[in-house]
Order: C-alpha cells, then structure tokens, then sequence
C-alpha cells in the first residue's frame, strides 16, 4: 500500500495511480511574482457548525477530523468557486523537523506544517461522486508557522492519546475549525488534485498567504502520532508530505494585489 517511505513513498505512486504524472497534479511551488491578481475574486465565505463535528481519526496516513455532511450548515461558498461546498473533513501534513512539512511552497519556502479542510460541491450527490469531477472538490490550506502556541489546537492535540496508532479514532464534538484560520484570508488559487492516492484532479486549491502559528512542543505532539497500528514495530507519522508537482501550464491567481 501506498505510503511515504522509500519504498512506498511519492516517487513510487505513479505506479498504482498513474494520474501522479497528470497534468494539473498538488501540491505545487507558489511563486507570488507569477501568480496574477484577479479582481473579479471574491472573499472567502466560510461558515461552520461545530455541532456537525464527528470524530477524529487516524488513518495511517494523517489524522482527520470528520464532519457530518448532510446539510448545508458547515459550507465553502464564494472565492474562487460558483455555488455551495461542504465541509467533509479537515487533516494535516507535517515534518521530522521544522525546516519541512508543508505540501505547497512559496517560492520555496517550507512551512513545518500545513492544514487542509476538504469541500465538495453540492451539485454533486456525494463527496465520494464529487471527487472524480473536475468542480467536485475544493480544499482550503493554511499553513503553520512555529511561534506562540496556538490554544484553538489544544483540544485537537489532547485527542492524540487515544488515536496515536493507525486505525484508532474516537468521537470528536463541538469543535469550530474557523478557529484555525487565519485572522486574513487573502488567498492564491489554481485547479489541482488530491495530495495523496487516489491524487484525483477534482480539486480547486485555495491557499491562504497568511500562516497560523504553532509552538515546537506542540509540533513535537503531531510527531508523536504513529503511521503503523497497535502491535506492528512503532514508526513515527512525520514527512507525510507530497513534494510540489510540475505546474504544466496552469497559472496561479492572488485573490490580493
Ligand atoms: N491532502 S488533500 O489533497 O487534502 C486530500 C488527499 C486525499 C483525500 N482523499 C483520500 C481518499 N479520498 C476519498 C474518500 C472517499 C471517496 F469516496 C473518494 C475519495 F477520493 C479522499 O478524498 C482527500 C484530501
Ligand atoms: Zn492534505
């Protein structure tokens, strides 16, 4: 199965899903000086229920927050897309160290962390219909700077002790991810795919220029999570990041002049 060591890692994932070397594949390197200012974008409208939180869970690959979906009442709407998304879950991706763990780049700066929270457009059924549609999905980033702790991710990390292995989850309630925003949402966006297998091109990518901040004891806690399962040899989740992807032609627009 797919993973990120070297013998199952990014390099290595073409080979099960061919679509890795496509034509508009994540994460990329954003370069501020050739993205293009686009007036006609819009603020992002970002409004979410802290009652549809779920559970959280590792999955051997990050750890995710699961949202209920069945209502419009946690939604994506405006920026760069047209109509209504849905909140379906959020995860990280992260570093060994602080000097990497970030997918996307800017101008080839890594963050020691990046936050994902998955959309998917309500024109479709499903999230998992919605995903193999070009409009299907819409993924918010926002990357992590170490600085001052960051409270609003305490209760993320304290829910570590009872999923710290692959396949452990537990129920997760009343939590607001717009607590993980940044205080400005000035954004770059490009059409993109799923970071990871099954690296589907369903993706519109909206990454936010300012980063959060989070402390080095709490980026310690994300390392202490597990890729293996209870009773396998212990292997620390770190480097669960894909590198940035040929860009292919697509151009790269800033929501900010
Ligand atoms: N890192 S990311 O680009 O935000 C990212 C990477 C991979 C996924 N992902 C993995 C499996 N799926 C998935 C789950 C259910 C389904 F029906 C279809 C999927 F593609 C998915 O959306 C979701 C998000
Ligand atoms: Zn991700």
């Amino acid at each position: 199965a797919w993973g990120y060591a070297a013998n199952n890692g990014p390099d290595k994932w073409c080979t099960d899903f061919p679509i890795a070397d496509g034509v508009r594949q994540s994460p990329i390197d954003i370069l501020p000086g050739a993205s293009s200012y686009d007036k006609a974008l819009k603020p992002l409208k970002l409004k979410y229920d802290p009652s549809n939180c779920l559970e959280i869970l590792n999955n051997g690959h990050s750890f995710q927050v699961t949202f209920a979906d069945d209502t419009d009442s946690s939604t994506l709407k405006e920026g760069p897309i047209s109509g209504i998304y849905r909140l379906k879950q959020f995860h990280f991706h992260w570093g060994a160290s602080d000097d990497k763990g970030s997918e996307h780049t800017v101008a080839g700066t890594k963050y020691p962390a990046e936050l994902h929270l998955v959309h998917w457009n309500t024109k479709y059924a499903s999230f998992g219909e919605a995903a193999s549609m070009s409009d299907g999905l819409a993924v918010v980033g926002v990357f992590l700077k170490i600085g001052a702790e960051n409270a609003n991710l305490q209760k993320v990390l304290e829910a570590f002790k009872v999923i710290k292995a692959k396949g452990k989850q537990t129920t997760f309630a009343d939590f607001d991810p717009s607590t993980l925003l940044p205080g400005c949402l000035d954004y770059w966006t490009y059409d993109g795919s799923l970071t990871t297998p099954p690296l589907l091109e369903s993706v519109t990518w909206i990454v936010c220029k300012e980063p959060i901040s989070v402390s080095c004891e709490q980026m310690a806690k994300f390392r202490g999570l597990l890729f293996s399962a209870e009773g396998e040899a212990e292997c620390c989740m770190v480097d669960n990041y894909r590198p940035p992807q040929p860009l292919k032609g697509r151009s790269v627009r800033a929501s900010f002049q």
